[in-house]
């Protein structure tokens, strides 16, 4: 499986370790400004005298002049570099040197893609008059929308479409999106300076489209800046100012959480009415915790403290004592201040990330277990939704199964304990959760396949199995229409949706089994299209299905850690790679091993590797009591990494050469 949109240039070269996410250091930037807080010690102490006048500045502009918007694009269309040149016309940052601003994990710089929400307030002057702007550049990767909870608290959107590229699926979905929301949105036209660009063409799509009105499009080039102050203006122009009496008791919305060594978890917030300052004890309501502020402040671009943060505002604030585990701050929650509680309505929007992809990693050997835990935990110290169980198997030990969102923030997640162990961890191929509907009514999502119900009790007490699907959109050239139905059709698709959104490019929707999804189907569809398609999808439902526990058999002994939940078409077929592939994997025995896979109770493959004809030592002469030594400490050696399956020893190397992509 690989994961979706992977940028051209090398993933794996130069990949710095993530647990930058865990220290001060993930805060950014090269050039002075953010130098100067980009260091290990608590930031308050070290703020410059100039910040003051900051301060002064915001607290002189009224709401009415406060202003609330993103940026949504297909990936790679060019979000972030127009943020960076917004950045730099509003002088929130030097121009030149800095890149990427609000992109600011290292796994963002390494993928060139935009994985967590971030925020960059702004002051703009319009006719005269100081304006805040707060900018928030929302992921474009569909794993990461539940970043984009913030989207609804927006009232504007700039559509950013690339000229050369123009309409693409994440562009369709994103607009779907915004309009689902109620926001505005102006179409801003980017890469205009491409020998490619076709700029009418793109607006042509978009009122096509989306019914966008050409008119109020702008048209820049974020990498030469060209025409990029015309961008600013319509975002004044177009959307309202927030409301929010700054009086009245404290709402505050936890748009975001990222982790800090010294701090604890620091909160990304808007306040939607009354105020928040350092000292103001608050409470949450999707937790019940209280917590004391320790500061509160703006991301300007890095951040800067400031005394209080009001209604219409967006921001960060940490707590003193520090709140130290990332799981409380749930995206979504509503905090107020402490005895205001009966007053204060939570916002609404408040869930639970859903982890839609499980893998499970073992060390290889399991003396590096503490090492892999100290590993995992780190991570995902900082990654909140990132669920863990732990989970032990016969035949690979004790590890953990892992869930993620989507299939792009476990390859994420799996690059950088790769990175970290290398050669010492095993980590099997992802799967998705499905669910059993059980015959007395109630519903049960499983994410284990080792959790299927067994024979008797499935044809005894399960009513209905089903698995997810998604919604998927995909847009493509026309000429590749007939690849990508074939493309789809294999992989279980039910159409949807076929239209032409200009004469020669297509929209197809379909919707998909998450399992197709997860296991490389961008890639498949790159292929099938010479890369030109692009795909977008969605959280669809679950769908009835005809599931099956598909199991690797060694000598009749099932090997846990394998198993799978497959649809029956596929488990012939699965079956049969499996075997081969394990049977390639595994050293020929002093008897005979069978290799076998079963869909249920039905067996689909099998493959058998015949015995050595006679013991290597007995081969051996007498005197050959050096090599007789040498060989036996050999095997000494390699029974060291060998895990046994019913009665048989297999190595490690086995297991990973059968679990690799
Ligand atoms: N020629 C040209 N290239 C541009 C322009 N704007 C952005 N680019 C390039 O397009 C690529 C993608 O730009 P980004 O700003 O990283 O794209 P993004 O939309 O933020 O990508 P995600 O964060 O992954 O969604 C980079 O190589 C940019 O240098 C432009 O106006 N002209």
């Amino acid at each position: 499986m690989q994961a979706c949109f992977r940028p051209a240039h090398s993933l794996r070269s130069g990949w710095r370790l993530l647990s930058a996410f865990a220290s001060p250091a993930h805060v950014l930037g090269k050039p002075t400004l953010a130098r100067s807080f980009n260091t290990a010690a608590p930031r308050f102490s070290q703020v410059p005298k100039a910040l003051g006048d900051l301060e002064k500045r915001i607290a002189a502009i009224p709401i009415e002049r406060f202003r609330n918007f993103c940026i949504v694009a297909h990936v790679d269309h060019g979000k972030s570099t127009l943020s960076d040149r917004l950045l730099e016309l509003t002088g929130t940052i030097q121009p030149g040197g800095n890149k990427q601003i609000l992109d600011k994990l290292d796994v963002e710089r390494e993928r060139g893609i935009t994985v967590k929400a971030q925020t960059c307030s702004m002051i703009y002057k319009y006719k005269g008059e100081d304006y805040l702007l707060h900018l928030v550049d929302t992921p474009g990767h569909v794993d990461f929308r539940a970043e984009t909870t913030f989207l609804s608290r927006l009232s504007l959107a700039l559509l950013l479409v690339d000229a050369s590229q123009g309409v693409q699926a994440q562009t369709v979905a994103n607009f779907y999106l915004a309009f689902s929301q109620g926001l505005q949105l102006v179409p801003v036209i980017n890469k205009v300076d491409l020998p490619s660009a076709d700029a009418p063409r793109a607006l042509e799509q978009m009122k096509n489209t989306f019914e966008l009105d050409p008119e109020k499009a702008v048209l820049v080039s974020a990498k030469t800046g060209l025409n990029v102050e015309a961008v600013l203006p319509k975002v004044i122009e177009h959307i309202p100012a927030p409301t929010g009496d700054h009086n009245a008791p404290l709402r505050l919305l936890l748009v975001d959480s990222w982790y800090d060594n010294y701090k604890g978890v620091i909160l990304l917030v808007r306040i939607f009415q009354g105020q928040v300052r350092a000292g103001d004890h608050v409470s949450s309501f999707a937790t019940g915790l209280k917590y004391i502020v320790g500061e509160v402040g703006i991301m300007y671009p890095d951040q800067t403290p400031q005394k209080v943060l009001r209604a219409g505002q967006v921001g960060y604030i940490f707590f003193n004592p520090g709140m130290k585990r990332s799981k409380e701050a749930k995206v979504g929650d509503t905090y107020t201040t402490v005895g205001f509680e009966k007053l204060v309505e939570p916002l609404p929007g408040f869930e639970e990330p859903k982890s839609m992809v499980f893998v499970a990693a073992f060390p290889v050997d399991q003396s590096g277990y503490e090492h892999l835990e100290d590993s995992i935990n780190q991570i995902v110290l900082n990654d909140r939704s990132v669920t863990i169980q732990k989970e032990s198997s016969e035949a690979l030990g004790a590890g953990w199964r892992l869930g993620f969102l989507g299939t792009l923030h476990c390859s994420v997640f799996e690059d950088r304990l790769r990175q970290e162990h290398g050669a010492s961890i095993i980590i099997t191929p992802p799967s998705v959760p499905f669910k059993v509907i059980w015959r007395d009514g109630r519903e049960q999502t499983i994410t284990n396949p080792n959790d299927f119900p067994d024979g008797d009790v499935l044809h005894q007490h399960v009513a209905e199995l089903q698995e997810p699907y998604v919604g998927a959109t995909i847009t493509l050239p026309e000429e590749y229409i007939g690849k990508v139905i074939e493309l789809c059709e294999a992989n279980r698709g039910v159409q949807k949706e076929l239209s032409y959104f200009t004469a020669s490019q297509v929209i197809l929707k379909y919707d998909l089994p998450l399992a197709h999804l997860v296991d490389d189907f961008f890639g498949k569809l790159k292929g099938a299209t010479k890369g030109y398609a692009s795909l977008d999808y969605e959280e669809a439902a679950w769908q009835r299905s005809a599931i099956v526990k598909l199991q690797l058999l060694v000598n009749k002994q099932p090997v846990d850690a394998v198993a799978r939940v497959v649809h029956t078409s596929q488990a012939e077929r699965i079956g049969r790679a499996w075997v081969a592939k394990f049977k390639a994997h595994v050293d020929r025995q002093m008897f005979e091993v069978v290799i076998q896979a079963a869909a249920g109770r039905r067996i689909v493959a099998r493959e058998t590797i015949k015995p050595f004809r006679k013991d290597v030592l007995q081969k051996l002469h007498a005197s050959d009591v050096s090599r007789r030594r040498k060989l036996l400490e050999k095997q000494k050696e390699g029974r060291k990494k060998l895990r046994a399956v019913g009665n048989i020893a297999i190595d490690h190397t086995a297991f990973q050469g059968f679990l690799a992509k």
